[in-house]
């Protein structure tokens, strides 16, 4: 695809080379890995809405706007980009805020490869990165009518700022106490469609005659709320997920015995008699790959409520250390609008002092992506920060630091 380049193409194939931060005009830094240099956009503009990329590809000397999946970093004036390990790009924004100045660009990760034979097209995917491990999302399935809802309800209810619920997009029709964008995105068959064939979906399923899906935004938006994410979907969706990147507990509801799991279909009265006999001819068949198919972690017989309720919460760390599991999930990183990065094998540096502040503190943040894990459809978890607080004169390298690590930074 043809674009008027902002830089000439020579520039490219003698100026550029992995590595940091080569800020080029209009705030764009470029990096090469291999054959493509990837040009990634900063911006003044306040009406675009995320930061741009555009491929050069040096083997056709052609550019390429590539399908930009995940949810987009919004624009910043300036950053800086590192190549890690030639499937990746770490982006550290400048004068953004703590929780959105560390975000990777995937250019070869698995899920990218995936993605790009579905879409047919050049594809990145970006993915915010938070430090530490944060809970991994629970995924709980089960057939219709076991209790899913109820037993999420209690823990949301309980614990309501440690949960949050990822809503679906469904194309069947609102019950009467539902309310769009709380319990489900109700949508049009064409519309989901679409979103689905432009990569917008984490995983999706045709379930009882409807289109079922989780959007990546409905996952992203319980990170964002710094909350644990909690999935109900049915075992093929639970079977997607657990093929992509987003590492999730897995955990399927059985009911006692069929008969129990009609009675309860019918006592909820939300279905009509057909769609009661279409859910329990499913049943069959999803509560045997529930107990077979190997992809769930936990089995839990949803017989008397509370007892099946007492069980989640153990298997969740929930049951009596309440305080110690409420961490918060995504702390900040609190960094300086003047910085330079640079790179050492898994540990990025970014030097938070100035030139002017010769003999002076200077302070440097390491960033070590020797653990990372997850990544685009979701966030990339594992990034472990510490800062090095150092006198100047020759601490503009890596090896000036060897012994200097003196703890976690405190954002100031
Ligand atoms: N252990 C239990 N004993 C008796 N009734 C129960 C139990 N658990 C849930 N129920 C009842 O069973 C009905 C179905 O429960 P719920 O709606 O939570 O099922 P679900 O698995 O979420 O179904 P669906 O997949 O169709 O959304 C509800 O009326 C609920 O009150
Ligand atoms: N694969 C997915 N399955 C989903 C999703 N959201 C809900 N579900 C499953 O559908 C059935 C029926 O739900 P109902 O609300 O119509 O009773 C149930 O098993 C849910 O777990 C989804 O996003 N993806």
């Amino acid at each position: 695809m043809g674009e008027a380049p902002a830089f000439v193409v020579d520039d490219l194939q003698n100026g550029y080379q992995n590595g940091f931060g080569l800020k080029y005009k209009d705030y764009e830094t470029a990096i090469t890995i291999h054959d493509k240099t990837y040009v990634i956009g900063g911006s003044d503009d306040e009406s675009s809405s995320s930061i741009g990329v555009r491929i050069y590809d040096k083997a056709t000397g052609n550019w390429e706007i590539p399908t930009v999946l995940g949810t987009k970093p919004k624009p910043c004036k300036s950053h800086s980009a590192v190549s890690l390990s030639d499937d990746r790009i770490l982006i550290i924004k400048k004068g953004s805020s703590p929780d959105d100045c560390i975000w990777f660009l995937e250019v070869d990760t698995q899920y990218v490869r995936e993605q790009k034979k579905n879409l047919g097209t050049q594809l990145v995917a970006w993915s915010k990165g938070v430090r530490g491990n944060v809970d991994k999302p629970v995924v709980i399935s089960g057939p219709s009518g076991v209790g899913k809802g109820t037993l999420i309800s209690m823990l949301m209810r309980e614990f309501p700022s440690m949960f949050g619920f990822s809503v679906s997009h469904t194309t069947r029709a609102p019950r009467a106490m539902e309310k769009d964008g709380v319990h489900y995105h109700f949508t049009e068959r064409s519309v989901m469609e679409k979103d689905i064939k432009d990569g917008k979906f984490l995983e999706f399923a045709s379930v009882h005659g409807n289109l079922y899906g989780t959007s990546i935004e409905a996952v992203e938006a319980v990170a964002d709320a710094g909350k644990r994410c909690i999935l109900d979907i049915d075992v093929q969706g639970a079977r997607s997920v657990r093929a992509s990147s987003l590492e999730a507990i897995f955990i399927f509801i059985c009911p006692p015995s069929m008969e129990e799991l009609e009675k309860r279909l019918r006592a909820r009265g939300t279905e009509l008699e057909e769609q009661i006999l279409k859910r329990l001819r499913n049943s069959e068949a999803e509560v045997e790959q529930g107990n077979s198919s190997g992809i769930f972690d936990h089995i839990l017989y949803n017989d008397k409520l509370e007892e099946c309720y007492e069980n989640l919460k153990k298997l969740l760390g929930l049951d009596g250390n309440t305080v110690a599991t409420q961490k918060s999930s995504s702390e900040g990183l609190n960094l300086p609008w003047d910085h330079s990065v640079s790179k050492t094998d898994n540990k990025i540096i970014i030097n938070c002092g100035t030139p002017e502040l010769e003999k002076a503190s200077k302070s440097l943040i390491v960033l070590d992506v020797s653990s990372l894990k997850g990544g685009a459809p979701g966030r990339t978890r594992g990034l472990d920060v510490y800062a090095i607080d150092s006198f100047s004169d020759g601490l503009n390298g890596i090896d000036s630091f060897s012994d200097g690590l003196n703890g976690i930074y405190q954002p100031s």
